[in-house]
């Protein structure tokens, strides 16, 4: 398969701490990848690297063959990068509905003077983006609930929506940080199925993940940081059984 995301040495520094050191890493078109390794290793900070939030202090991030280094997050998301993050940022007081369409901003070229002047081209935008959102909704088994205010879904629920959301910009890469944090093991099947169904629309995946079965069940390929650094890379099956990916995770099961 094609190489959709690259890292090439990319590392990151913040003052006299190297967050991340040269890493190399690939995500290939079509496949669930995964970032695993100890707190503190450094996978959060990779995230924010390949979406614009930190530019790297050397190396480089290269999508869709593309040079995105330095790229103001903006202009990651209309590429074709979407994400969400550890801790949920849902707009509870809204909608689901409309929780999923602020997701769609990125895409939509109306701008103010053509949402207040209803110009044509607006409504025509208007309807494109309540259809991609309901779209959204329904690969994350949310459609029944779109008029509910998002306080009141269930977390795992909650933690779905910001899926869809992220969904919204109509990636063909996203990144889930940590997406089974905190969900009980009927939550976590229902994501990882869900996960499979958004993978199955051509949507190719990264996550961060803690939940090492969650990680193992699903990721055709695993890559592990330790301390900022890689020190193993390659299916489930072979990181569970490498000395390093022991050693870090020394007195825990991985796997
Ligand atoms: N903005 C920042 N300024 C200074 N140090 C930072 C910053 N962001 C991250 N770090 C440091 O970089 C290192 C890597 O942090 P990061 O959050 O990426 O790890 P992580 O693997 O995602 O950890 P966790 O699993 O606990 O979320 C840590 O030592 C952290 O304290």
């Amino acid at each position: 398969m094609p190489v959709l995301l690259e890292l090439d040495h990319m590392t990151i520094r913040f003052g006299g701490l190297i967050a991340v050191s040269e890493l190399n890493m690939q995500v290939e078109e079509g496949k669930i990848g995964s970032l695993i390794g100890p707190n503190g290793a450094g996978k959060s900070t990779v995230f924010n690297v390949i979406t614009g939030i930190y530019t790297p202090t050397r190396g480089k991030v290269t999508f869709k063959g593309q040079n995105i280094t330095g790229l103001k997050p903006y202009a990651i998301t209309s590429l074709g990068i979407a994400r969400t993050f550890q801790n949920i940022r849902l707009f509870k007081n809204l909608s689901v509905l409309d929780n999923v369409k602020i997701g769609r901003h990125c895409r939509a070229g109306g701008g103010i003077f053509g949402a207040l002047t209803r110009h044509p081209g607006i409504k025509r935008e208007e309807k494109t983006i309540a259809e991609k959102s309901l779209s959204a909704l329904d690969l994350v088994g949310l459609t029944a609930k779109k008029n509910e205010q998002a306080r009141n879904l269930s977390y795992g629920e909650q933690r779905r929506l910001e899926i869809a959301r992220a969904l919204a910009a109509e990636p063909v890469l996203l990144l889930l940080d940590e997406p089974a944090a905190g969900m009980n093991p009927q939550e976590k099947q229902t994501l990882m199925q869900m996960i499979l169904n958004i993978r199955q629309t051509g949507v190719t995946i990264l996550l961060v993940e803690h939940d090492m079965k969650f990680v193992m069940n699903i990721s055709d390929c695993v890559d592990v940081l330790d301390y900022g650094c890689k020190i193993a890379s390659g299916t489930p099956s072979e990181v569970q059984k490498d000395p390093a990916v022991i050693t870090a995770y020394l007195g825990k099961e991985v796997g």
